[in-house]
């Protein structure tokens, strides 16, 4: 058969099982720790959506179920489950998205920091064999604390010779869901309607909304107001910690959070133009190498870092404190990539 005639034969065994176009080419998603609080619910998001031809659920434990409960879903990803080390290879090999949601989480009383001594360790581990099995995947890191297992990753990726600035991502979205919700709250504005950018980082005060740049603009809202709408955005996710008393963290905000960014990367990927999220990303925008900022989203992962816009004096305030921390974060995640 000619190379084309083949070619245009399997376009049209893939459009009719309903699982691909050239619009929408075959693209497969690997979620580690897809049986954990956030990966089941985000197995399902990405389950219904219809970018994703092929979702490979990777977990140390309790992935078959969670793959053949979600697998039973009437959409066209083919769900396969992956359980121990040995099938990590396999769970990884040929991903175009690797989402990482392996790891502790906060009980209340603890930092996110706090989750460092456990989790730095599981996410160098997936992240040396992302290396090994899918060096061209886009990284979408949910395992806190963001502010330092990205570093890590990046970290990992260099040494392993396939380090790709443009690939590796911190999940920010839930700061930037939250900030939307607070706001369209306390501003009377349809809350589908609203935007905006939340900067810096991913943990306390690092987590900085601009609510100078929100969208629709509100003229109702006093400068106290601003104040505990920033106050509220930064504690989000202890307040959900502290509503689950012991029972773990954010994970059905998240998982929502982690679907919306890794449908924008999918986005990017298959060539649709202008999609800008928030993420904490290797970044020029202040003297941090890292910095969570509004993105560009294209063919190859990050398009274009976009930089701050005009911050006003409160906000210019929040951007100088926060640097103190977010840099001992991104420090901290280097020196424990080295081994030191
Ligand atoms: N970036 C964010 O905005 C954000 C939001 C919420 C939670 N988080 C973080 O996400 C992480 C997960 O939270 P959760 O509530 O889903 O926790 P969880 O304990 O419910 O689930 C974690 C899952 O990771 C799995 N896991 C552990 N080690 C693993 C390994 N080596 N390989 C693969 N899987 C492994 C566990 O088996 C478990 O199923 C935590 O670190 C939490 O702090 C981040
Ligand atoms: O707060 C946490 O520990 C989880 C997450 O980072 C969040 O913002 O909800």
């Amino acid at each position: 058969m000619r190379p084309s005639l083949l070619k245009s034969t399997a376009e049209l065994l893939r459009r009719s099982r309903g699982y691909a176009s050239s619009a929408n080419p075959e693209r497969k998603v690997a979620i580690l720790g897809a049986a954990g609080g956030i990966g089941q619910p985000l197995s399902l998001l990405m389950k219904l959506n219809p970018l994703v031809s092929s979702l490979s659920l990777y977990d140390i434990a309790g992935t078959p179920g969670v793959a053949a409960d979600v697998s039973h879903i009437n959409s066209p990803a083919l769900v396969k489950g992956f359980m121990g080390d040995d099938q990590l290879g396999e769970a990884l090999e040929g991903s175009d998205i690797v989402i990482i949601p392996a790891g502790v989480p906060r009980k209340p009383g603890m930092t996110r920091d706090d989750l460092f001594n456990i989790n730095a360790g599981i996410v160098k581990a997936l992240c040396t064999a992302i290396a090994k099995h899918c060096p061209n995947a886009l990284v979408n890191m949910i395992s806190n604390p963001v502010n330092s297992t990205v570093p890590i990753a990046a970290e990992v990726f260099k040494k392993a010779g396939t380090y790709d600035e443009k690939k590796l991502f911190g999940v920010t979205t839930l700061d930037v869901v939250r900030a939307k919700t607070f706001y369209a709250g306390k501003a009377g504005v349809p809350v589908t309607e609203v935007n905006v950018p939340v900067v810096g980082g991913h943990a306390g005060i690092t987590i900085l909304p601009l609510f100078s740049q929100a969208t629709p603009a509100s003229n109702s809202l006093s400068q106290e107001d601003i104040e505990a709408l920033t106050k509220r955005t930064q504690d989000g996710g202890t307040e959900v910690v502290e509503a689950k008393a012991g029972k773990g963290s954010a994970t059905l905000s998240m998982a929502y959070a982690g679907a919306v960014f890794a449908d924008a990367c999918l986005k990017g990927l298959n060539g649709v133009p202008d999609i800008v999220e928030c993420s904490f990303v290797q970044s020029t925008v202040t003297e941090l190498p890292f910095f969570a900022s509004k993105v560009r989203l294209g063919k190859n992962g990050v398009e274009e870092v976009l930089g701050l816009g005009e911050l006003n004096d409160f906000e210019k305030k929040g951007l100088e404190s926060l640097k103190v921390e977010l840099k001992s974060s991104i420090d901290k995640g280097i020196k424990f990539a080295h081994g030191s």
